[in-house]
């Protein structure tokens, strides 16, 4: 697992925008794994500005979700596919037949889920995964004591994430569903490069443990140590937490400029 540690959430943004330019100049037709809340929204203006300056051109690469609540109509202005329309395909130019996503609202969730996971294997898997991280270390919807072999399915929010989630609700909880969508812990580690970003102090307890703390299920994102291409990118305050900081700085500032993240 590589830790970088940025000044700030724009220099992550910049930083993660550029690995996905350099992604798509080598496969122009990338599958692009995306993440809602706050933390990528840095991501996706870096790389809308790379593609608006032509840059890089993203007219061929497909995109694939994260997470969904269930019940949600997809209509809805918080299910993740209208936030993902919003803030990640309409900026870049990308369209709906480009996108690959569960479907919240089906009447059979589990067969919902089982055809998500084939299509995302089907579609040739996905190249780079964008994940956020919740305050309890959950990535995607994965709250704690998910299994790390799991496959996409339905989860029960814990109170603490519907009460992080109650602010795109009008800060009613009671609108937050209790139930979603998550590609599972084992689905997640199929794509091939994971890149985690994560700001802000209320995160530092999280990415310690998600970095050096041991692969337990209790903290589902520390299952990115099992994965051959990882990188978790911090800031300083998200980093505070963190015994090897120095070590990580060290090795940031001495890796070769064309070995990217
Ligand atoms: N399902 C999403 C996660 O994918 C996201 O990582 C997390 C953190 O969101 P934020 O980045 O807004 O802190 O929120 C939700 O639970």
């Amino acid at each position: 697992m590589e830790v970088v540690i940025v000044p700030q959430a724009a220099a992550g943004g910049e930083l993660i925008a550029e690995a996905m330019a350099q992604l798509l100049r080598r496969k122009p037709d990338a599958l692009l794994g995306v993440a809602t809340g706050s933390t990528p929204l840095p991501i996706y203006q870096a790389l809308t500005a790379k593609v608006r300056s032509g840059a890089v051109d993203i007219s061929e690469a497909r995109i694939a979700q994260l997470d969904e609540y269930v019940g949600l109509p997809a209509d809805h202005p918080e299910s993740y596919r209208s936030v993902l329309r919003r803030e990640v395909l309409e900026p870049l130019g990308i369209g709906m037949d480009a996108f690959l996503g569960p479907d919240g609202t089906a009447e059979d969730i589990q067969a919902a889920c089982e055809a998500y996971d084939r299509a995302l294997a089907e579609a040739g898997g996905v190249d780079l995964q964008l994940l956020g991280i919740g305050t309890d270390g959950h990535i995607g919807f994965n709250e704690p004591c998910s299994s790390l072999a799991s496959r996409t399915r339905i989860k029960t929010l814990t109170e603490q994430t519907r009460i992080d989630n109650a602010r795109f609700f009008d800060g009613d909880i009671e609108q937050v569903p209790h139930h979603v969508i998550t590609q599972g812990i084992g689905t997640i580690l199929e794509a091939r490069h994971l890149v985690l970003l994560a700001t802000g102090e209320g995160k530092a307890d999280a990415v310690a443990a998600t970095v050096e703390g041991p692969v337990a299920a209790v903290c589902p994102a520390s299952a990115l140590q099992l994965h051959p291409h990882a990188t978790v990118i911090v800031d300083e305050a998200a980093a505070s937490k963190l015994k090897l900081s120095d070590y990580f700085r060290h090795t940031y500032a001495n890796k070769p400029a064309w070995q990217g993240i």
